[in-house]
């Protein structure tokens, strides 16, 4: 199952999805190519999650069509899913194991030897400079050991297209200036990257194709050069509330505050 130099690795045509009365994806059109690293942003409840909850065929109900790999993932064939690595917003990990049971357990999982999966984690941690707390249950992590220890087990397998939701919630500075670093050798070894947060400084230095979503469908598509030569706005920050139509800020905050100060 490989992929042509030229064809897509993701792409969405026309999909749309929708919860009850409510269109939550509004006919997305997207081809997403090799060595990419897309920043995948919007609003809350703009179907980010829900986009990537489709491509993972975690969501079958949708209409349109997605092709990972060359193939329309409702084909029935999950052997995508063994070139795929996730990270979801939400870490849930199996906090009565060890983050080495753990990540054996996913190695195995995705088809690593035993002792391929144990000595990849331990070198892994050991970066992360979490060596010692490897036969530690996860229960005991922090926040932040045990964001570092769902990044190691999306990627023990080495994956071609690595989905990313909020990943660095918790890291810290050192950590996320290593993680950003990793990203962007992955990408230059042709991994594709879809990265989806709300910390717009970071996207808008890691990634080299930025996607906006607004209202269910793609408002912006482009570097964060194109985006800044469209707009007027200077950050992606800013770029960001511009194109979501948001200049309201201090008014929100004023009233927030003052109701707060009541008595
Ligand atoms: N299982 C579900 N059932 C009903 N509605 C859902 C479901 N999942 C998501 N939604 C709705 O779909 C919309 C998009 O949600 P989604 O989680 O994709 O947004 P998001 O862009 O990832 O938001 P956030 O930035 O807050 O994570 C929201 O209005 C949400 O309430």
């Amino acid at each position: 199952m490989s992929t042509a130099a030229n064809e897509p690795i993701l792409s969405l045509e026309g999909l749309g999805k929708s919860y009850g009365a409510k269109r939550v994806l509004d006919g997305i059109d997207l081809n997403v190519y090799k060595g990419q690293i897309i920043g995948y942003i919007g609003p809350n409840g703009a179907g980010k999650s829900t986009t990537v909850k489709i491509m993972l065929g975690l969501e079958q109900s949708y209409s349109g069509r997605v092709k990972i790999f060359g193939r329309d993932i409702s084909d029935g064939n999950v052997e995508y899913k063994q070139r795929i690595g996730y990270v979801p917003e939400i870490a849930e990990l199996y906090d009565n194991l060890t983050a080495h049971e753990y990540l054996t357990f996913i190695g195995e999982l995705y088809g690593l030897d035993f002792d391929v999966a144990n000595q990849k984690a331990i070198r892994l941690m050991k970066i992360f400079g979490l060596e010692e707390a490897y036969h530690s249950r996860i229960s005991s992590f922090s926040k932040g050991m045990k964001q570092k220890t769902l990044i190691i087990s999306s990627l023990l397998h080495n994956p071609d297209l690595l989905f990313l939701d909020e990943p660095i919630g918790g890291l810290d500075a050192n950590s996320v200036m290593v993680f950003k670093e990793v990203l962007a050798q992955l990408a230059a070894q042709g991994k594709t990257i879809f990265y989806s947060s709300h910390i717009m400084d970071v996207v808008e230095k890691i990634s080299n194709r930025i996607i906006l979503l607004n209202g269910g469908q793609i408002v912006a598509d482009g570097s964060f050069e194109d985006l800044q030569a469209h707009n007027q706005e200077g950050t992606l920050e800013e770029i960001f509330n511009q194109l979501t139509g948001f200049d309201e800020h201090k008014g929100l905050a004023e009233e927030f505050v003052s109701i707060v100060q009541e008595s």
